[in-house]
Order: C-alpha cells, then structure tokens, then sequence
C-alpha cells in the first residue's frame, strides 16, 4: 500500500475533513488486513490438535502491554485500550463464535467487566447466581464465566470462592475495575428523590454521602445495581445507585456522581473456563490449599514461598463444607505455573505430608 503523506498542518475545515478521511481509509484498509491475517492464524489453530484454543488472553495481554509501553500522543491510553479491545473482539469473532455468561442482571458491574475483558463480539448472557455462571461454563452453553470476586471495600466474595472447591474450571483472567457510584433518577433533581435503591454494598460505600445529603431519605437494599436502576426507572421520585454504565442502559439521569465514601475503590473479577492461558511475562497463579488442623502448618506452607522470594498477593481462608473447624486457603501469588521458582514452590507444596492443593490457574495480570 503506498499513500500520499497526509498534511497534518491544513488550515480549513474542509481540508483538516479531508485529512480526516484520508487517515480514516487507512485505518479501514489495515483493519482488513489484520482481519485477514487473524483469520489465517484461526486456519492454524483450527488444523491443530483438538481443544486448541481459539481465545489467547496472554497474547491479547501482550498487545495491550506492547500499545501502552509505545504510547504516546493526545488520545488518554484508556482509550486506546477499549479501541483495541473492540479490534481483537471483532477479529476473534472471525476465528470462532464464542460466548460468556456473567453474573447477571444485565448492566451489573459484572457484566461491565465482562465487556471489558471480551469486547462486544462475544455472545453474552447473563445467570441469576454465580453458582449459574459455574454451571453454563461446566456444561458447556458457555465458553467461559464471569464472576465477581473481590470489592476492595468489602472483602472477598464468598459464593466464587467456595465453588472452586467443586469445579473443574480454571481461572483464566481477571478483571479491575475502578468502583464509580452514581445517583441516578428518572429526573434530575436531588429534591424529588423520596427513596433510594441500592445494592447492600452500593448503599453501605455511600452510606456517608447519604446521611449528610439525603438524611431523611429511605434507603431499600436490592438484590443488584441493575434492579436499583430498574426501580428507579419505574417508580416516580426513586433514585438509584449505580455505575454510569447503568446509567445510560437505564434511560436515567446522573443526579450526582461519585458518591462513594471512600476513593479509589476498586472491584476484581474473574474469567472462568476450561482453558489453561500460557504465560504471558506478568501473570498470577492461584491455588487452594488444605491441611490438617496442626500449629505451624501454614508456618510451613508460606516457607515455601516465602524461601522461593515468590510474592503472595492474597490469602483468604474459608471453612471446608466437609468438616467443622476444617479450613481452605485460597492464595494468589505472582508467576506463573510454567515459570521456575512458582512451578518449584507448588511441587514443594505437593510434597508435604498433609497438605492438599489445587490449582485453580495461572492467567494475565490484569493489564488494562
Ligand atoms: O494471536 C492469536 O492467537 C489470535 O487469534 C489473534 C488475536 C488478535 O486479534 O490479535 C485474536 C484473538 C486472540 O484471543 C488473541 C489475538
């Protein structure tokens, strides 16, 4: 392809068009391209063994990784992120149809995440519970899940961890996400609202906003930020809270944004699958771990990281189900698998009498 070089110093608005589309064209005919060859690199994996994976979360964390180490210019990297996302979303949508089911309703901050880590080419359906998501993935009506697992407010979400005790699916990404609470009402008008609806967590992080700004409004806990924008569509004088996200799904109207107490909040998820993503040059490992009920044993078990310098960057506990006062660990540490000193650490771990462990996946550090 050989082009004029673009005059980036017109002096008219039809000339400054005209550049505009000049550049327009171009990027048109090289998205062509990559579609070209993204469907030539679908052919390979579809001639290679069965199960080869079409969707590569380490690759496409590379290219994110690569386009912000080279980034430059007017356009805010996040941008630059969600332009790609939507590339690679279409591209993939060229090798395989692929689909997702998340924690539902639609409009949740799940389902924001799942956008966020899939793009909008991927079939999406929403469940009524995490046990759900499990399920659709397990049985095979979806390719891979959703699920929300951490609120850096709240804590841990208890109903993802403990189903990892009885699935066979693997982490295979994880998603962050800034946490940004909105009021929303069908007017705009901070005086009209009579009730507010909110998921329990969503009114507890406003909780202070709330008693400083709306002291005698009544506050109704739902089961999710979807049903509070839901009613509030609905009903005369409600108000929501919820992520804009929601806001504009809803039809409703931003009364005031940013209304949670604490800053830099912060919700992680998890993409749950079959597949095993290969190492991608910054990647997290998470297993569970039990053990008897013996002093010193956890000593023990964070030894063997800990002489391996291998970073853990959680530890939650849970009771077994099996037996009381029995526990299981969920730690994640930074690594992969495949890498030396993680994979020397895990069969360390393997060989202590007592101890039990699962892997639950190596995948991506989040990179966008
Ligand atoms: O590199 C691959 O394996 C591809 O399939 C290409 C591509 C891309 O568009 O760049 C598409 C989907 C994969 O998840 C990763 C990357």
């Amino acid at each position: 392809m050989s082009h004029d070089p673009i005059d980036l110093n017109p002096s008219t608005l039809v000339e400054l068009r005209d550049g505009i589309d000049a550049i327009d064209d171009r990027i048109h005919d090289l998205l062509m391209k990559r579609a070209e060859l993204v469907m030539r690199v679908g052919e390979l994996k579809g001639k290679g063994p069965a199960g080869t994976p079409f969707y590569r979360p380490e690759r496409e964390a590379q290219i994110h990784r690569r386009l912000e180490g080279r980034h430059g210019g007017p356009l805010p990297v996040e941008a630059v992120h969600r332009i790609f996302r939507e590339i690679i979303s279409a591209s993939l949508n060229l090798e395989k149809q692929l689909s997702v089911a998340y924690l539902g309703p639609e409009a949740t901050f799940t389902h924001e995440a799942a956008l966020k880590q899939f793009g909008s080419a991927f079939t999406m359906f929403s469940t009524r519970t995490i046990t759900e998501v499990f399920h659709e993935v397990e049985i095979g009506r979806a390719n891979f899940g959703v699920v929300p697992v951490e609120n850096s407010l709240e804590g841990v979400v208890i109903h993802t961890l403990d189903r990892f005790v009885r699935s066979p699916l693997n982490i295979c990404g994880e998603v962050l996400m800034p946490v940004e609470l909105n009021l929303l009402a069908r007017g705009g008008v901070l005086g009209e609202v009579r009730v507010i609806y909110g998921h329990f967590s969503a009114l507890d992080q406003c909780a202070q906003w709330l008693s400083h700004y709306l002291p005698q409004v009544k506050r109704v806990e739902v089961a999710s930020t979807a049903e509070a924008a839901e009613r509030a569509r609905r009903e005369e004088g409600a108000g929501a809270i919820c992520g804009p996200f929601a806001a504009n799904r809803y039809g409703l109207v931003v009364i005031a944004e940013h209304i949670e107490d604490q800053a830099r909040l912060e919700n992680r998820f998890l993409v749950v699958g079959r597949e095993s993503p290969a190492p991608s040059g910054a990647d997290k490992t998470s297993i569970m771990v039990s053990f008897l009920d013996d002093p010193g044993f956890l000593h023990r078990i964070l030894g063997v990281f800990a002489e391996r310098g291998i970073n853990l960057s959680r530890i939650e506990s849970r009771p077994t189900q099996e037996r009381a006062w029995d526990y299981l660990f969920f730690i994640d540490m930074e690594g992969h698998r495949q890498d030396e000193g993680v994979s020397a650490a895990l069969e360390a771990l393997g060989a202590l009498s007592g101890v039990s462990v699962k892997i639950l996946g190596s995948y991506p550090q989040h990179a966008l």
